[in-house]
């Protein structure tokens, strides 16, 4: 039997038994293995003869930074339900390779195998989950009935640049996140006492149809694809995404007094030091300039919390902007100019 494997595919969630691996989360790995025939495909060279491993790799991607489970079981058997929409079979394996076990060990994993047709939702225990806490998800995928937000990105490690931009192409990418504005790329002196490099800072804003947390997920499985260290408080590092504000459906994300607001041993929201920071609001001012957010308990635009910001000094808009991580083939080859013609020299 023919089959498409797609092994050691890596995120960050908060599945687990224990209090601390919900607060403070952990790495996760999928393996996926679909059966088949891959003969059409093969000769034909269509994708819609075969299943994408791409849209697999999501699915499992928007399981493992999601609303947390207690067992890996029940993570591998959520993945393998939503894979099933794209594929007859498929066979799970989730990696828990830092579980809390107090002895030397390589990895721990679960294998499912699941069948359409046979597979069932995994239910939670009722009132332990973080749907209970009144985080509601966000609606569509994303228009008219969607969640929006506003994520903050910085860098100051190994290429900023690039990893700026490789973090709004993943959140792009998502299934349940559209990303509706980005702003130009800000050179920032570092916040917080730490010596270290100049920061390169962003903002996005995004619809989506997560909750809060599952939003944060993602955010922080993109970190750990950057390879984002929590070593120093407020240090340097490779990137940093935080989710400043999140309105339900049908709130205003401008206004401060319609946001979300969240008090979870993860969560914050709004992000408690956003409104001080003119490295969060000047790029967030250049893609929402009607925004206000809470100073000193009163509402200002962003242009004032930003003449109030201690940074405001040490903030400088560059010509960058966050587009793509990697440039869009051409889809037919560039015209090459005559030998000898005005263009050629
Ligand atoms: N609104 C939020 N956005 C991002 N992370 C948050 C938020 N509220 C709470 N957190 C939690 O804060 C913890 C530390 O996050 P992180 O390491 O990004 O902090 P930091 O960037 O060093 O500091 P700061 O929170 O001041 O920006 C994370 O474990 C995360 O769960
Ligand atoms: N300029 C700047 N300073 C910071 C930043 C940042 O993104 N930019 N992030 C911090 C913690 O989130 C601490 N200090």
């Amino acid at each position: 039997m023919d089959r498409i494997r797609l092994t050691g595919l890596r995120a960050f969630g908060h599945h687990g038994v224990f209090d601390h691996e919900r607060t403070d989360g952990q790495e996760f790995l999928v393996d996926l293995e679909v059966p088949g025939d891959l003969s059409t495909a093969g000769r034909g060279d269509a994708l819609a003869d075969t299943v994408d491993y791409g849209v697999l790799a999501e699915e499992a991607v928007a399981v493992i930074t999601g609303e947390p489970f207690d067992l890996i079981e029940s993570v591998a058997e959520e993945i393998a339900r939503r894979c099933l929409a794209h594929c007859a079979q498929i066979t799970v394996t989730v990696h828990k390779p830092q579980a809390p076990i107090p002895h030397a060990f390589a990895d721990v994993s679960v294998t499912v195998t699941r069948s359409r047709g046979a597979s069932s939702a995994v239910s939670r225990p009722a009132g332990t989950g973080e749907a209970q806490a009144g985080i509601a998800r966000g609606g569509d995928a994303a228009g008219e009935g969607s969640a929006r937000a506003v994520l903050a990105l910085g860098a100051n490690l190994g290429e900023p640049l690039t990893a700026l931009r490789t973090a709004v192409a993943a959140l792009e990418r998502h299934p349940h996140i559209t990303v509706t504005a980005a702003s130009h790329v800000y050179r920032t002196a570092p916040v917080g006492g730490v010596e270290q490099p100049d920061f390169l800072n962003a903002a996005v804003l995004v619809d989506t149809a997560l909750t809060p947390l599952e939003l944060l997920g993602v955010a922080q499985g993109i970190e750990v694809a950057a390879h984002r260290t929590r070593d120093v408080r407020w240090g340097p590092r490779t990137l940093d995404i935080d989710l400043i504000r999140y309105a339900a459906p049908g709130a205003e994300l401008d206004d401060p007094a319609q946001q979300m607001r969240l008090a979870l041993p993860r969560l914050d929201l709004p992000h408690p030091r956003a409104a001080e920071r003119a490295f969060v609001l000047a790029p967030w001012e250049e893609i929402a300039p009607h925004a206000r957010v809470e100073v000193a308990g009163a509402a200002v635009g962003l242009a004032e919390a930003i003449a109030r910001a201690a940074d405001a000094g040490g903030i400088e808009r560059t010509a960058d902007t966050l587009g793509p991580a990697v440039p869009e083939p051409p889809t037919s080859p560039a015209p090459q100019p005559a030998p000898g013609s005005e263009e050629a020299r």
